[in-house]
């Protein structure tokens, strides 16, 4: 035997009325939407009909609100079909898709009505004769169905709301007008509010006549202003005639975190949807706030967000390119612009450069990158030293930096989001000899090597500190090099740190497998890392001279540990034990025993 589900009316209504929607502001949306699809609905009739909403707030139509329009009407059977059935509506076709020109499709926007109001009264003459009609309605969905003809003189809909006891001020004169014009003011109806227009009902980046160019780029770097609070970088016209969408895209002047939710006003059928919508732009364009109109999105059933479908993803992508578009040819026209563009959202252009070779291309002219030059643009790099060799590393780069200048030697800091895809890129369109990532035993190949007396006396004292290192998993290496200043630079070896994590898994394989690890590795430097001395430096030539081995050690460990330090590398347990003990070794000897 089959059922049909009951449903319980006090708790659909509580439901739709109060938890579908975020605010009770949008009945006033849901009460225009309704009027203009009753006038769009009675002008597909009769073109000539009249067009107009005339809203009286409470203050005018003794503590009530009314809502008058001269849309189509209900006959006597359509109240009885389409408002006493939730979900049931006039704007869907047989097969249940949403009709043309039509903002409402679900059937419930009227209960909206309940989140302001006790009861709803509604009087119609319909566009197709009878007579009129009078329904009522209470929030706990008993309604009442009376013909009335001497209710409602002439063709169309009049709705009137009894507040709640604590919701009148939402059906005040000030509240209702600033909510019709923020909603309604695009709509294509004049919007009566206390017998004053309260709507513009056009939309703002149309070209007015008379405009020029360059006053509408004007006005609408006005009317983002109004928008955000700011004036923006640029106003970019942007248009998607297949969902018949048209709009504004403006660029944020300066950099916004990209994690920044995107956030877009958007209207639909000339109606706000909101201003907080999500999804309009591709993530990278997190720096561009659209202002669009448009006819064939979808509103979820809220009509606060965005339906996610098919046709919003070609629109996210058809923008985005229009968007991206806007950027070239701003490359092309207007360099000084582009560049200050790139300094103040580098992350989103540079995340869209590793797969648009256009895009590439601006950012190698024109983003500026961490070099040892300062900070200059990949191209200028290219030109003063051919290859660009990078360390893929803030830390490393900030420690290596200083000595690669010494030596004469660029070098280019790819830590931060992007850049090594960036350089991979480049290497892919112009060849090996584009970019190079250069390891720091590279670097150390570079620098020249102490006077050979010298430099024993330094590894005998070495030596007798080789435990000291031992523990650190670091091996000395001596050399000369500027700056002078620097005592040491600490360097990890790949080879090293391979052999390590080698001898690691050996430990745990089978013999015969380690064995031939064994055999990989080879006779790569043991130690994970190098202490690099520098020669030069006046500390380091003193220790040379030592006699005292106590002292060597303790020299030997402050020279790793302030390198450490410069190097940012994260301190492991041993790292801070080995800074305390030196740190107040040193105290210890320089306040002296007594
Ligand atoms: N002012 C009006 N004039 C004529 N018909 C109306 C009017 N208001 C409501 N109706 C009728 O009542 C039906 C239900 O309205 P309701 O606002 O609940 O839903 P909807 O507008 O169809 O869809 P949505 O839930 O998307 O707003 C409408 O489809 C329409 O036929």
């Amino acid at each position: 035997m089959s059922h049909t589900f009951g449903v319980d009316l006090r708790g659909m209504i509580d439901l739709l009325s109060h938890h579908l929607y975020s605010s009770p502001r949008v009945y006033v949306r849901e009460l225009l939407q309704n009027a203009v699809d009753a006038i769009t609905a009675r002008r597909a009739l009769d073109p000539d009909a009249p067009a107009e909403v005339r809203i009286e707030p409470i203050e005018t139509a003794g503590g009530v609100l009314r809502v008058t329009d001269t849309g189509i009407g209900l006959s006597e059977g359509e109240v009885h079909d389409l408002l006493s059935t939730l979900g049931r509506t006039s704007k869907r076709d047989d097969l249940g898709f949403a009709r043309q020109g039509f903002l409402g499709q679900f059937g419930v926007g009227m209960l909206s009505a309940f989140l302001v109001a006790e009861e709803i009264r509604l009087t119609t003459r319909s566009a197709g004769g009878g007579p009129a009609v009078r329904w009522t309605a209470d929030a706990s969905g008993n309604y009442r169905v009376e013909v009335d003809d001497g209710a409602h003189d002439a063709v169309g809909t009049t709705i009137e709301l009894v507040p709640n006891r604590d919701a009148e001020h939402w059906l005040t004169t000030d509240m209702v007008r600033a909510l019709v014009t923020e909603y309604g003011d695009l709509l294509p109806v004049a919007v009566h509010v206390a017998g004053e227009v309260a709507t513009t009902g056009e939309l703002p980046w149309g070209r007015r006549s008379e405009e020029t160019g360059s006053d509408l780029t004007e006005r609408m770097a006005d009317y983002g202003e109004e928008l955000f609070g700011f004036r923006p970088f640029d106003a970019i016209p942007i248009e998607v005639p297949t969902v018949g969408l048209s709009g504004v895209a403006f660029v944020l002047p300066e950099g916004v975190h990209p994690g920044t939710r995107q956030s877009h006003r958007v209207y639909l059928k000339r109606m706000l949807v909101g201003d907080g919508v999500e999804g309009l732009l591709p993530d990278w364009a997190y720096f561009v706030r659209c202002v669009v109109d448009s006819s064939a999105l979808r509103p979820t059933a809220s009509r606060e967000s965005l339906y996610q479908d098919e046709t919003l993803l070609a629109v996210r992508d058809e923008l985005g390119k229009q968007v991206r578009d806007w950027l070239v040819r701003l490359d092309a026209t207007d360099p000084d612009r582009t560049s200050q563009l790139l300094s103040a959202h580098h992350l989103g252009i540079k995340s869209l450069a590793r797969a648009d070779d256009e895009m590439l291309r601006l950012v190698e002219r024109w983003l500026p990158f961490e070099t040892t030059e300062g900070a200059v643009p990949l191209r200028q790099f290219r030109r003063m030293h051919g290859t660009v060799l990078y360390v893929p590393n803030v830390d490393e780069f900030r420690q290596l930096a200083p000595v690669a200048q010494a030596q004469g030697i660029g070098l280019l800091n790819a830590g931060y989001a992007y850049d090594v895809e960036i350089l991979d890129r480049l290497v892919a369109l112009d060849g090996a000899v584009a970019a190079r990532q250069v390891a720091p035993g590279e670097l150390l190949a570079a620098l020249d090597h102490p006077e050979p007396l010298f430099d024993s006396e330094l590894k005998s004292r070495l030596a007798e500190a080789r435990g000291v290192l031992d523990r650190h998993d670091c091996e000395a290496v001596t050399r000369d090099f500027d700056p002078v200043s620097l005592p040491a630079l600490l360097i990890s070896t790949v080879d090293g740190q391979r052999k390590r994590d080698t001898e690691e898994i050996s430990g745990e394989a089978d013999p015969l497998w380690a064995e031939l690890l064994g055999e990989l590795v080879g006779d790569a430097p043991t130690a994970s890392q190098q202490l690099v001395l520098n020669c030069r430096n006046p500390l380091v030539r003193r220790l040379a001279a030592l006699s005292d081995p106590a002292l060597v050690a303790l020299t030997v460990e402050s020279l790793y540990v302030h390198a450490l330090l410069q190097a940012r590398r994260p301190m492991r347990p041993k790292d801070t034990a080995a800074l305390n003990r030196s740190f107040l070794e040193l105290l210890n000897r320089a306040v002296g025993d007594r």
